[in-house]
């Protein structure tokens, strides 16, 4: 499907404001609908069917390239576990991302996309042996251990040389909700001080292991800069006390991801360019006091890679007092459920000059907290057959999906250039039936 098929003049299509923030960029606004990577979602919607996933390629890439500009002096991985499937990876690689793995069947998708294991980062908690050998077996360049007594299940299985990481617990609370709040004491992830130290005592004494770096990850959908420069400057001192206790000094520190995206009209964006002057200056600073040379950064973004670039199709199924309820929900959306996160959603594939009312966009399944977005301003003339569209669906929808009443997981599908593709197709009945075979 081409830009020209789909838009007879594209001249029309400058009608009203799309917030860029929100939108994936370049997203046009007019004739009653929009257009995605120069694609009209009505039509998306029409050829595709609903929910469909959709993820604008040329801003994925962007956005990369943004975090490497911004950072040019560190090393960007990419989150897999925000939005992983073989095109993405090849998106994220060409643009020279490294990429955090978590799991056994990340790796294989990673491999399957050719992704270089040289570039790749295992995560977890509870690395199970199943995912340390799939890591090993593609020989990814580091291992972010977790607990001191992980350090013995990583040696036995590494070959000589392998690079691994020690994950702190920097005591900063950062996050936007309580479950994704990563760098305080009282959730799983990561070591005190005290176990870190002692993780480095055992990572010194095993010969396969060679020791480059620390890594922390604070929390997700954080905003507030200051909350990586106080990681930063207490991640320091812990480097600082590793040279003095250990002897050693590391070259890598990992900083980690979880920058804010924005979920809402007119909400701000990140300031990527004030993390990097924050964090670049903290470092300098703590590191001339400790004497230290200053390590290589490495950040981990995964949400402000995807999440702006996605965008979700739904179908209206009907209209009941305040709530107008889809054809999706809380299976390609467990996010609203998890975490109070909100969303916007606007009316596509067709103009209206209703007034404006306000409704809450709910899904389909069996359950009242089953809610996608709240107070959204629709036209008051959405029916049934209408279809609306949701900004900012582009991490941990697609990777949070479940078969929640049986529902068929939807499809994702690649925009670029006036063409849309599918790359990952949607599930079937087929598909769930095929699995249940008592
Ligand atoms: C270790 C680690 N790094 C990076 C990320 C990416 O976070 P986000 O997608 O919020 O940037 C996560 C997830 O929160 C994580 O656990
Ligand atoms: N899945 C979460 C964030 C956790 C990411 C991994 N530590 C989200 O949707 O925001």
């Amino acid at each position: 499907m081409t830009l020209a098929e789909l838009v007879p003049s594209v001249g029309s299509w400058t009608g009203d404001r799309v917030d860029p923030r929100l939108w994936p960029r370049g997203t046009v606004a007019g004739a009653g609908d929009l257009l995605v990577g120069g694609v009209a979602l009505g039509v998306v919607a029409a050829r595709f069917g609903t929910p469909s996933y959709l993820l604008d390629e040329a801003d994925v890439r962007a956005r990369c390239r943004w975090f490497r500009e911004v950072l040019p002096e560190a090393e960007v991985v990419y989150a897999g576990k925000a939005l992983s499937c073989r095109a993405v990876l090849r998106w994220v690689g060409e643009e020279g991302l490294s990429l955090d793995v978590c799991s056994a069947g990340e790796i294989a998708v990673a491999r399957s996309a050719g992704f270089p294991g040289e570039r790749i980062l295992l995560h977890g908690n509870a690395k199970t042996p199943d995912d340390l050998k799939a890591a090993i077996g593609w020989g990814v360049g580091r291992i972010v251990v977790d607990s001191v007594d992980e350090v013995d299940r990583v040696a036995a299985l590494a070959p000589a040389g392998q690079r691994v990481l020690v994950r702190v617990t920097p005591d900063v609370e950062a996050g936007a909700h309580r479950a994704i709040s990563t760098g305080v004491p009282w959730q799983k992830f990561g070591m005190s001080v005290q176990d870190a130290l002692e993780a480095v005592r055992r990572i010194a004494a095993r010969p396969n292991l060679r020791l480059v770096g620390l890594h922390c990850h604070i929390g997700s959908q954080e905003r507030r800069v200051a909350s990586y420069e106080l990681a930063a400057r207490r991640m320091v001192a812990v480097l600082a006390r590793v040279r003095d206790e250990h002897g050693l000094v590391l070259e890598e520190l990992d900083l980690g991801g979880g920058f804010a995206v924005p979920h809402l009209p007119d909400s701000d964006e990140f300031d990527l360019g004030g993390y990097a002057a924050r964090v670049r200056g903290a470092l300098r600073y703590e590191c001339g006091r400790a004497r230290l040379p200053v390590p290589r950064l490495v950040v981990e973004p995964g949400r402000s890679v995807v999440a702006n670039a996605g965008v979700t199709l739904y179908r209206v199924v009907g209209v009941k007092g305040p709530f107008v309820a889809v054809d999706g929900g809380m299976s390609d959306n467990a996010r609203p459920s998890l975490y109070g996160a909100r969303y916007h959603a606007r009316l596509v594939g067709r103009g209206s000059t209703a007034p404006r009312r306000k409704v809450t966009v709910v899904g389909r399944h069996c359950e009242a907290g089953d809610v996608l977005a709240e107070d959204v301003l629709l036209p008051e003339d959405v029916h049934a057959g209408d279809v609306l569209a949701v900004p900012c669906t582009g991490a941990y929808h697609h990777s949070l999906a479940s078969n929640y009443n049986q529902v068929c997981r939807p499809p994702l599908i690649g925009l670029r250039d006036g063409v849309a593709t599918v790359l990952v197709r949607g599930e079937t009945e087929e598909d769930l039936l095929g699995r249940d075979v008592g």
